[in-house]
């Protein structure tokens, strides 16, 4: 089923890197043409303007778990809490961001603060666990989520260190509520961690983006594989609880915390299998250009970037028109 994605995917001129291991990873090679980083800008007017309201009409927006993610937002710091496979995956998942961010963008990733002039909004951003990094790694980071709680406990955090207390966190969604003063959102990188209502979420961040404009999108496929791991393994046999949008995270990495998980917390359906995301993607006119799996060692108690898809996968993309 992957090598069937893979060579089709391939023919479609993407690229699926093989991340085995970092060096790997900085040494992949590259097959699309990178933007200038003089395209970039760093100057106040392409500055977001965050409405601070959520906008509750938006499908993406699935009340029941976000009412799970408010109940649990005083642990998103705990690493050993429900969100400790966020903590463990977000090496894994930064190098696959460093690596395709400073390629499109010229950027060098062996420099301490690779992201510097980039602009990158976190939506979905939670506790801010993924922000915080990518506003270490130089980046002007925005972080949006639709939980209020977890907004206040992620300024509560980054407020601690000077390098994060930068990080400028809104309550709101992906929608029309993210708008900016210099002609939609130009400048903007978006790093998403979830999807639930795919087409019009991805939708919403096509219309934020701009021609040329990068795009990171990381979900949970809807295989086989991901069904026996994260519903029958983590709901059935291991009584795991999280919100369902990191589930994979915790069944795969064979520990969450000693939280339990109720039976029918996964949404079989909200998962996407990588062709659905490439299709939904290219409707919002982004193209994706390279796709890695996470893939976790239960030897090492690490994750890996892989070219195993078929649980979790990252996609990275352009907005057409550059
Ligand atoms: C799995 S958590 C990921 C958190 C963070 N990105 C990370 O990796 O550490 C998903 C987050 O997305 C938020 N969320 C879900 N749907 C959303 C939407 N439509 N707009 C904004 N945030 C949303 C939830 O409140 C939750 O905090």
């Amino acid at each position: 089923m992957a090598l069937k994605l893979l060579s089709k995917l391939r023919h479609q001129n993407l690229q699926i890197t093989r991340y085995r291991n970092h060096h790997r990873l900085l040494a992949a090679t590259r097959l699309f043409s990178d933007r200038p980083v003089s395209n970039l800008s760093t100057t106040d007017d392409s500055k977001f303007i965050i409405k601070n309201k959520p906008q509750t009409t938006t499908s993406s927006l699935k009340q029941h778990e976000l009412a799970k993610f408010a109940a649990i937002s005083d642990t998103w710091w705990d690493s050993e809490g429900p969100f400790k496979p966020l903590h463990v995956m977000n090496p894994t998942r930064i190098a696959f961001i460093r690596s395709t961010l400073c390629r499109h963008f010229s950027k060098d990733p062996n420099c301490a603060r690779p992201f510097e002039g980039l602009k990158i909004v976190d939506v979905g951003c939670g506790g801010g666990i993924l922000s915080e990094p990518l506003a270490r790694m130089g980046a002007a980071v925005t972080g949006v989520d639709a939980v209020e709680k977890n907004i206040n406990v992620a300024r509560l955090h980054a407020d601690l260190d000077p390098e994060t207390s930068t990080i400028e966190y809104c309550c709101t969604t992906a929608g029309p509520s993210i708008d900016s003063e210099s002609g939609g959102g130009e400048y903007t990188i978006l790093v998403i961690e979830h999807v639930a209502a795919p087409a019009e979420f991805c939708k919403s961040l096509a219309a934020l983006a701009y021609p040329g404009g990068a795009t990171v999108l990381s979900t949970i496929n809807r295989s086989m594989k991901a069904y026996a791991t994260a519903i029958v393994a983590a709901e059935y046999l291991l009584h795991w609880e999280l919100p369902s949008a990191c589930n994979l995270r915790i069944a795969v990495a064979g520990g969450g915390g000693g939280v339990k998980l109720p039976k029918g917390t996964h949404q079989w359906s909200s998962f996407l299998t990588p062709e659905e995301l490439v299709l939904i993607l290219q409707r919002a006119s982004i193209n994706v250009k390279e796709m890695a799996g996470f893939v976790y060692s239960p030897l090492t108690g690490r994750w890996s970037l892989s070219d195993d898809i078929s649980v979790n996968f990252i996609a990275f993309g352009t907005k057409d028109g550059q």
